[in-house]
């Protein structure tokens, strides 16, 4: 089993270089201050850098020439790369034949721009193929090819190459394999996660395929790629692989060489890699593809990443709990971040990652309309009019009381309770804490992750009560303020001024060392009525400058939008 520690979320495994293994330290600095809690995350830390040291060995071995490579990219320079930006579009910018045509015109429209196309699945061919999967598990092998999500992702692609006028062959390969593995999973009667994996990789495959030869059709070179044969190489853990540093060079390399041998625009699938001992596909979790998009920024050190999304960038606020949610002009890695591990859909959350890394500048804009401005995501911006930029729900949380039977003041307390979690695997989102009492959240549902099913709770609550008394509270929410924890008093009074007058009991409150996001816990069954309230007195009402002095008076709400470095 490969060793793997997991904090708010993110899952660093022991294959980490420096960035995961600094973000482990970030994440310390944002519990509450308990010695005994550092020295438990230390202790974390170096025993994953220890392991990070043999594996960055191992990978080495199997590489071989990555330094030389990456020293490779960085002297060609972003001038020298023919390439100025990638230009991403999910399953929601790419749901007919239409649409398709509707993006290639828009990548068109851009004559300045050399971009790389990375594609998701088209519409919601990725939940139709999940469905299909668990259906075959069980519907005989005679049966497999009528399941009706099948018939749909069939149609789908066959319509859409039909509507766009270009040859069926592009994907009639991929159509037959589909069905023969759907055959595959009905014999053996199983569907493994890495079945699981191979099995949704064939909706970026299809995708891409047909935006490629469409480009190809209207005069516009263009070349698909699979990721997985490009160099995108990644952890083994499949349905949420982690990508690995030699992913880097491989692919600039292989863009690289293949636009100076012979031009053409790159059309690479999202959300798919390759496990680099099982050399099998993998995926990245569930909406992977802003992940693959900013890793390939990265590797070519370009000039910006655009994901194009359903709606006009990131909002204020999920826009099915609040309709009247605006855009947020401006955002720091950090807070995007911090926004993506708590709950919005709108970026997947490991995405930021190599954006800040690179320092490569990522917009979100709406390919429904492009005109919009989105949002530009930088490493810094202007803090000082900002107060707070965005509210974020995560529902179906575990609750965890956990306090020491052991008296005041036991040495180790909680390095045992997170040694715990290490070795279960389990990831800790929000955490408080005294001496001898810890309250924290799991995420269950975790849907770029394995699932914590009941049976892994019962396991870890037996395991904890070996040290400490511990009450599980299942259906609770995490409520995340996002924005300058310099008004931490601010925002604080005002939400709880809002959850007392909607008679909302806090359950516990996280705001730690985190300079962007202040944490509540509730119930579930109160916390969409909790954001809509606090949407409305944070976005709606427009007197918040009031309330900041240094301000000034009567600036209304638009004062509280950031201005851009
Ligand atoms: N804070 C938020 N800002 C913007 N969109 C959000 C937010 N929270 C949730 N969403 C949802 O995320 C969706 C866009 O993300 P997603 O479906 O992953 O796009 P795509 O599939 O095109 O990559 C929006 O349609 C919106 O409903
Ligand atoms: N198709 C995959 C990957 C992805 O990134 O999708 P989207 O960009 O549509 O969220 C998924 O549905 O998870």
């Amino acid at each position: 089993m490969e060793a793997s520690l997991h904090f708010r979320g993110v899952r660093i495994p022991c294959y980490s270089r420096t960035p995961r293994l600094m973000h482990l330290s970030q994440v310390s600095s944002a519990l509450s201050p308990s010695r005994s809690l550092y020295a438990a995350v230390e202790n974390a830390c170096r025993r994953s850098r220890l392991r990070a040291k043999s594996e960055k060995r191992r990978i080495e071995a199997v590489l071989g020439e990555e330094e030389e490579e990456e020293n490779a990219t960085e002297s060609r320079g972003s001038d020298a790369v023919p390439f100025t930006c990638v230009m991403k579009f999910g399953g929601s910018s790419l749901a007919s034949a239409e649409r398709v045509r509707e993006i290639a015109q828009l990548v068109v429209s851009f004559p300045d721009e050399k971009p790389i196309i990375v594609l998701s699945a088209m519409g919601k061919t990725t939940n139709n193929l999940l469905l299909a999967g668990e259906k075959a598990v069980s519907c005989g092998v005679s049966n497999a090819s009528e399941i009706k999500e099948l018939s749909f992702v069939k149609q789908l692609h066959l319509r859409t190459v039909h509507e766009l006028g270009i040859d069926a062959s592009v994907i009639s390969v991929v159509l037959e394999e589909l069905e023969q593995l759907l055959k595959g999973i009905a014999m053996m009667k199983e569907l493994t996660l890495r079945t699981r994996d191979y099995l949704v990789s064939f909706g970026e495959c299809m995708s891409t395929r047909i935006f490629a030869a469409y480009l190809n059709s209207i005069g516009v070179k263009a070349r698909q790629y699979d990721a997985f044969d490009i160099g995108f190489i990644t952890t083994d853990d499949f349905t949420n692989a982690d990508i690995l540093e030699a992913t880097y060079p491989s692919v600039a390399k292989r863009l690289y060489d293949d636009w100076i041998s012979d031009p053409a625009i790159p059309v690479v699938t999202g959300f798919l890699g390759k496990g680099w001992k099982t050399c099998a596909v993998t995926t990245l979790g569930r909406g992977g593809s802003d992940l693959t998009a900013t890793t390939i920024g990265k590797a070519l050190g370009l000039r910006e990443v655009q994901v194009w999304k359903d709606v006009d960038g990131v909002l204020t606020c999920d826009p099915s709990i609040c309709p009247v949610a605006e855009p947020v002009p401006f955002l720091t890695f950090d807070e995007a971040a911090e926004l993506a591990y708590f709950g919005a859909q709108v970026l997947h959350p490991q995405s930021m990652r190599p954006a800040r890394d690179g320092e490569i500048p990522v917009r979100v804009k709406n390919s429904y309309n492009p005109k919009a401005p989105g949002t530009l995501i930088t490493k810094t911006r202007d803090m000082s009019k900002a107060v707070l930029t965005s509210i974020v729900l995560k529902q179906n949380v575990t609750l965890l009381d956990i306090v020491s039977t052991r008296m005041l003041g036991q040495v180790g307390f909680l390095a045992k309770v997170f040694s715990t979690f290490e070795d279960l695997g389990i990831s800790v989102d929000v955490v408080a804490t005294s001496e001898v009492s810890l309250s924290l959240t799991l995420d269950p549902s975790k849907f770029w992750s394995r699932e914590l099913i009941q049976q892994e709770l019962d396991h870890m609550e037996e395991e904890l009560e070996k040290i400490a008394f511990v009450n599980l509270l299942q259906h609770r929410s995490i409520i995340s303020l996002i924005g300058n924890v310099q008004y931490s008093s601010l925002i604080l009074e005002k939400a709880f001024h809002v959850l007392r007058t909607n008679q909302v009991n806090v359950q516990m409150i996280s705001q730690g060392a985190s300079k962007v996001n202040i944490s509540l816990i509730v119930n579930d069954s109160e916390a969409e009525k909790c954001v809509k309230a606090l949407h409305h007195a944070f976005f709606e009402s427009g007197d918040l400058s009031e309330l900041v002095p240094e301000f000034g008076f009567g600036n209304g709400s638009a004062s509280l939008l950031p201005v851009e470095t």
